[in-house]
């Protein structure tokens, strides 16, 4: 038996690289499927142990204990979704234009990190954002998140972000067509290898529609499928204030314990996003995110004064969702 990386799965055939090598892998009987409620139970990241059955070829046995993940909601499945596990940075790509800078995408990424720390790269420097967009981008430095301009046009701070991914293993992810695979045939420095994956594997002339592990000379990124969204997993609604750090320091004082700050009285969070001292968009990603966890509107809708100007502002701006 040996221990192995899951670098590529596709229709339950796992490709797992092991000192050197690469085997494609079964997992063995149902025994993974029985342990997990989740959609797949091998994501690309996963270090799983396996057995040789034939010349490149084995069995799955087990999945070991993930460090960290990056999970979504599979509303398709009703189940969430593990994209890539065992991760030491998500890298989230934005975009100033084509698709335009969205901030609230930004804010599922944040959710959808579990355990891992989340960059936030905003592509296509070449152009400017407008300054209500630069001032939202800012936020997440001001947050804590790393944040970086770069264009994979001009190469603007290509190499900054070199030697922050240095010696990581990252998870690159984005909206269609932000310039991921622009961004990634860059700075593996070898067109050769992305080139060779995208012959191989039909990359390239397609969109990506399964997460892939590429190994550079200095670190090793995690491809994952441009989608038009993420739908945050579906957990205990309290952990969903773990992706807004600003809200920690008024959160303790809130009135009651486990408060969710959608209107219970004595919220602190909300009487900080009626001062500015929480910006009311973040507010807002974070409502949008809770009602998507309870596939229905959430309770406070309507209750009170304070949370009818939030839909009034929620329903017109529902088709800005993404
Ligand atoms: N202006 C500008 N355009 C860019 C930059 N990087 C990429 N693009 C363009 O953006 C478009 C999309 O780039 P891709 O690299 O295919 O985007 P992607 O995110 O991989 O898209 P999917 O394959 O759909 O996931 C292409 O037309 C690129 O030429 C940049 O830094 N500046
Ligand atoms: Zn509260």
């Amino acid at each position: 038996m040996q221990t192995g990386l899951i670098t590529r799965g596709i229709n339950n055939i796992y490709s797992v690289e092991s000192q050197g090598n690469a085997y494609l892998c079964r997992i063995k009987g149902k025994q993974l499927f029985q342990v997990t409620d989740e959609y797949n139970p091998l994501a690309v990241g996963d270090q799983v142990t396996f057995v040789l059955t034939n010349e490149g070829e084995g069995l799955i046995i087990e999945r070991l204990e993930r460090r960290n993940c990056f999970q979504r909601w599979n509303a398709k499945k009703g189940c969430n979704q593990t994209v890539v596990a065992n991760m030491d940075l998500v890298v989230c790509i934005s975009s100033v234009e084509s698709p335009p800078f969205r901030p609230r995408f930004i804010d599922r990424v944040i959710a959808c990190s579990r355990k891992v720390p989340v960059m936030i790269v905003l592509n296509k420097s070449d152009i400017l954002l407008t300054e209500e967009e630069h001032e939202r981008f800012s936020l997440y430095g001001e947050l804590g998140y790393q944040t970086m301009a770069v264009s994979a046009a001009s190469g603007e701070n290509l190499e900054r972000l070199h030697e922050v991914l240095k010696g990581k293993t990252v998870a690159f992810v984005g909206q269609s067509g932000v310039g991921k695979s622009t961004l990634i045939n860059r700075l593996l420095g070898s067109e050769q290898k992305t080139g060779e994956i995208s012959h191989k594997y039909n990359r390239g002339r397609h969109t990506t529609n399964h997460a892939l592990l590429l190994h550079g000379p200095d670190f090793t990124i995690a491809d994952t499928p441009g989608v038009r969204e993420f739908l945050v997993p579906h957990t205990d609604p309290h952990e969903l204030s773990d992706a807004f750090p600003e809200f920690m320091e008024f959160a303790s004082s809130c009135t009651y314990e486990g408060c969710l700050h959608q209107g219970e009285p004595g919220c602190k969070v909300m009487e900080a996003v009626e001062q500015d001292l929480i910006h009311y968009d973040r507010y807002e990603s974070y409502l949008r995110m809770l009602a998507s966890l309870d596939e229905k509107k959430p309770e406070w809708m309507g209750k009170n004064d304070r949370s009818k100007s939030w839909i009034k502002r929620m329903e017109r701006d529902e088709s800005q969702e993404y």
